[in-house]
């Protein structure tokens, strides 16, 4: 399919359009866009009358009214010809454009705005990765999405191509001397704020399970390979370049019936054999994204003093089954259980019963992904409504010509530029901080801005759906965005850590540096 419209060369004049009012002829125009749909009646989603009723007229109000522009792009073929002398008024945007639509950007992308963060690189990576987005992510991920298919190993392969995978880890030395994105950035130069763009832009598409279905257990599972693999360089080294070529899968495998964010309660033993050269691992992990399609697990284990994280490869013992979530199936959402399986003890990442900071290394980056990908994800519903509200005529006016949406708008809007601002600060503070200061002085500050950005994403998921109606809980047409973020915010809630357990820690922290002189 195409991303922009073609209109034939051919024009016509109104008058001539409104003799196409016919049995056999069913002539309209859409934007100074003659359409013949005399073949499409039958076909017609929303029936052959509606289509016949304007049969010979402008149809544009009554066409925008209820559908998404895209449908237009998709039945390109109905267009004939445009009217002489007119031009079309609406924009078919082109992959890789940016939205003119007020606050559809952040600052930094709107024109008339500066930002202190964004430099060259940052924006010749924007502007790749959204084309890239656009022309290959978005097509599988809204067939994948609405059918609960997994991802294709063709989309892995251009992903792995383009160095998408590789970014998904965040800065760092696996990033040196690839191409990323057709030299967009150079590896060396990948900031966190380069990272930051790439969990954003990819948001874009509006499949929040096939978001997660995209890698997500890759992107949380192999930084523990590569920052506590080094024990063992021969293990490491082939387990990051399957990964990154995209030739095996790897998922993080923590939680389990019996523990969620209280990972101290895991009951997945992990026994020594007694020549001390293998593990016996037994348990249950659930919620695993990923995980029916991975061939590697890092996973959090008891052993005999405390928690260990192992790398455990399917094989014998392991078994994943699909669990059936409110997202899409697209995700990979599963449960593991492991019996009796045998572990080789060079696959211990990290140090034996210390695997508690193996697990909370991660913590605070995946939280930080994730907080992008919210505040991402509220900006394209405040893009979508804002669209909405000029576009849908009820009691006789546009819904934006009615204050009690505007204030809907406001709120929504105000909280997204909010979180984002929030955000870009600490995103900064990464940058200008290395990795054992940042668990020390931001593991607080980020979990709150995960906590409060799903506070956030819940108000504009409720607020939003008022502004949309019906449409906003239908999973087809003009409201499809909508409803995919109200049935998928809650997940940002839960994973990497309960919105509660995340404030709790914030005000932890802080606690940890009150000074006793103010007391
Ligand atoms: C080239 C012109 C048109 C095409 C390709 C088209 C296509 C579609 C499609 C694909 C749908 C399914 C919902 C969606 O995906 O948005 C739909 C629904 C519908 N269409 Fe059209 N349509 C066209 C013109 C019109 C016009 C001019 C009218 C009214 C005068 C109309 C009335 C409807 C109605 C009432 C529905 C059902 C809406 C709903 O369920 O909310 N369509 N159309």
């Amino acid at each position: 399919m195409a991303n922009v419209l073609n209109v034939p060369d051919k024009t016509f004049t109104r008058e001539e359009v409104k003799k196409h009012n016919t049995e056999d002829s069913t002539w309209f125009i859409i934007d100074s866009v003659v359409y013949d749909v005399s073949e499409f009646l039958d076909a017609h989603p929303g029936g052959e009358a509606v289509l016949r009723q304007v049969a010979g007229q402008d149809a544009t109000s009554a066409f925008y009214n209820l559908h998404r522009h895209e449908v237009l792009i998709k039945y390109n073929d109905l267009a004939i010809g445009s009217i002489k002398g007119e031009k079309q008024s609406i924009i078919t945007p082109r992959p890789g454009d940016l939205s003119p639509v007020p606050y559809a950007e952040p600052l930094w992308l709107t024109p008339q705005f500066k930002s202190p963060y964004f430099n060259d690189s940052h924006r010749s990576l924007q502007k790749a990765i959204r084309k890239f987005t656009d022309e290959v992510i978005a097509p599988e991920a809204l067939e994948k999405e609405r059918t609960g298919e997994l991802i294709s190993q063709d989309l892995i392969d251009k992903m792995s191509k383009a160095g998408i995978l590789h970014m998904r880890m965040g800065p760092g030395k696996h990033l040196h001397g690839v191409n990323l994105l057709d030299g967009a950035v150079k590896g060396e130069e990948f900031d966190y704020f380069h990272d930051m763009i790439m969990a954003q832009e990819q948001v874009r598409v509006a499949c929040r399970g096939f978001q997660d279905g995209n890698m997500a257990g890759m992107a949380i599972g192999l930084t523990c390979i590569l920052n506590y693999g080094d024990k063992n360089p021969a293990l490491k080294k082939r387990i990051t370049e399957e990964v990154f070529a995209g030739k095996k899968k790897i998922c993080l495998a923590i939680t389990e019936a019996f523990a969620g964010s209280d990972v101290a309660g895991l009951r997945t033993t992990a026994t020594k054999t007694p020549d001390g050269k293998h593990y016996i691992v037994n348990g249950t992990k659930k919620w695993i994204t990923n995980g029916v399609f991975c061939d590697y697990f890092v996973t959090g284990v008891k052993t005999d003093k405390g928690l260990s994280v192992l790398l455990i490869e399917r094989g014998e013992g392991v078994e994943t089954k699909p669990i059936k979530t409110s997202y899409s199936p697209a995700a990979g959402t599963t449960y593991i259980t492991f019996d009796n399986v045998k572990v080789p003890v060079e696959n211990l990442l990290g140090e034996e019963n210390k695997g508690i900071y193996v697990i909370l290394s991660n913590f605070n980056h995946e939280r930080w992904m994730m907080a992008c990908a919210t505040i991402r994800y509220m900006r394209l519903v405040v893009e979508e409504s804002l669209k909405w509200s000029h576009q849908r005529l009820v009691f006789g006016k546009r819904l934006i010509d009615q204050p009690v949406i505007r204030q809907k708008l406001a709120k929504m809007i105000a909280l997204c530029e909010s979180h984002q601002s929030w955000l870009e600060t600490i995103t900064y503070q990464m940058n200008h901080m290395p990795y054992s200061e940042q668990a020390k002085h931001l593991g607080g500050p980020i979990a709150l801005l995960k906590m409060s950005c799903t506070r956030a994403a819940h108000e504009i998921a409720d607020e939003s759906v008022q502004i949309w109606g019906g449409r906003g809980l239908t999973q087809t047409g003009m409201g499809r965005v909508i409803e995919n973020f109200n049935r998928g915010y809650k997940f940002d809630a839960i994973l990497g850590g309960a919105e509660e357990v995340l404030g709790d820690l914030g005000v932890r922290q802080a606690m940890k540096f009150m000074p006793k002189a103010v007391l």
